[in-house]
């Protein structure tokens, strides 16, 4: 194996850490941050998100409100729930764990969500902000890949990056992250509808995988040396993560994230750090 690795772990405990503090400076002005959590059904791997989250927050010293539905709940039952969060003072910043149970206007939902809790940064008035260039909070996936790519030395200033991809939580919004000017690459979305997916990729500096599809980036497909970020996550028969690269990718990049252990821990530690910045924004 030539790649070398993101370590997603590592980077997570590293923002973890400096958390900590922060957290221990709000709790000094007798204000604590708090997680609320909206998991509707019994889906295992949201479960196992969820949970992780509230693992999370202990560590670092958030407080946990954890909210359930059953599958079978309404569309009014969820949105009762979203507002006993938003009028929640322990509250200081939540999400709702997607995917929502088929049926439920998900859209309908985000936004009946307060604004200024939204830990996710997927509100559309957070999503606004971020094509405006307004303060606000990331996106936690797209914004933990870049902090990855940052912690790891690799340069995303100049680089064309193809994504691949284009559902709510990555592909849709990575694009606005890396075209600003701080990041300032150059980005191809690619999707299903991409006529030769394997011409685009070979121009890549920086791969972002985000079909949901196993084993869509082929090594034959990767420019030598190219950075290649694994966010798919489907199962095999056995419950095992199979990630939209193929393993061989590693023989050809110069830098790979593994899966698990790459984007997934980034995308709970740039949680943490929504709901730290939204308390700290709202204690002004
Ligand atoms: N409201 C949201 N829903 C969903 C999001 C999101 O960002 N907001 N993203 C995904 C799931 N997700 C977060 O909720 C998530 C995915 C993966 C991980 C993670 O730590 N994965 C581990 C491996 C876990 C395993 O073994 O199954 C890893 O990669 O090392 C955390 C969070 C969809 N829904």
């Amino acid at each position: 194996m030539s790649a070398q690795i993101l370590d997603g772990k590592a980077t997570a405990a590293a923002i973890k850490s400096e958390l900590t503090v922060r957290v221990e400076a709000l709790k000094a002005r007798g204000i604590t941050p708090g997680l609320g959590t909206l998991l509707v059904g019994d889906d295992p791997g949201s479960r196992w998100y969820v949970n992780g989250k509230h693992r999370d927050c202990a560590q670092v010293g958030i407080a946990s409100i954890q909210k359930e539905l059953p599958d079978t709940a309404t569309q009014e039952e969820i949105e009762a729930v979203v507002r006993e969060l938003n009028e929640d003072p322990a509250c200081t910043g939540y999400i709702v764990q997607l995917p929502l149970p088929k049926g439920i206007d998900t859209n309908r939902v985000l936004e009946l969500m307060d604004p200024a809790k939204d830990a996710d940064g997927l509100h559309p008035m957070s999503l606004g902000r971020l094509v405006l260039g307004v303060e606000g909070p990331l996106p936690c996936t797209p914004y933990g890949i870049i902090q990855l790519l940052r912690h790891h030395g690799v340069e995303i200033n100049g680089a064309h990056v193809v994504v691949v991809g284009r559902g709510i939580t990555v592909g849709r919004s990575i694009p606005l992250l890396l075209t600003r000017k701080s990041e300032n690459a150059t980005v191809t979305q690619c999707h299903t509808g991409t006529r030769d997916l394997s011409a685009q990729l070979k121009q890549a500096d920086i791969i972002v995988a985000a079909a949901g599809v196993p084993h869509i980036i082929k090594p034959e497909d990767v420019k030598p040396g190219a950075a290649v970020l694994d966010v798919g996550v489907s199962r095999d028969e056995n419950g095992k993560i199979v990630g939209d690269v193929h393993p061989g990718v590693a023989e050809v990049a110069g830098w790979l994230s593994p899966n698990p252990g790459g984007v997934g821990p980034m995308t709970r530690a740039q949680l943490l750090v929504n709901v730290v910045e939204a308390a700290e924004r709202a204690a002004g």
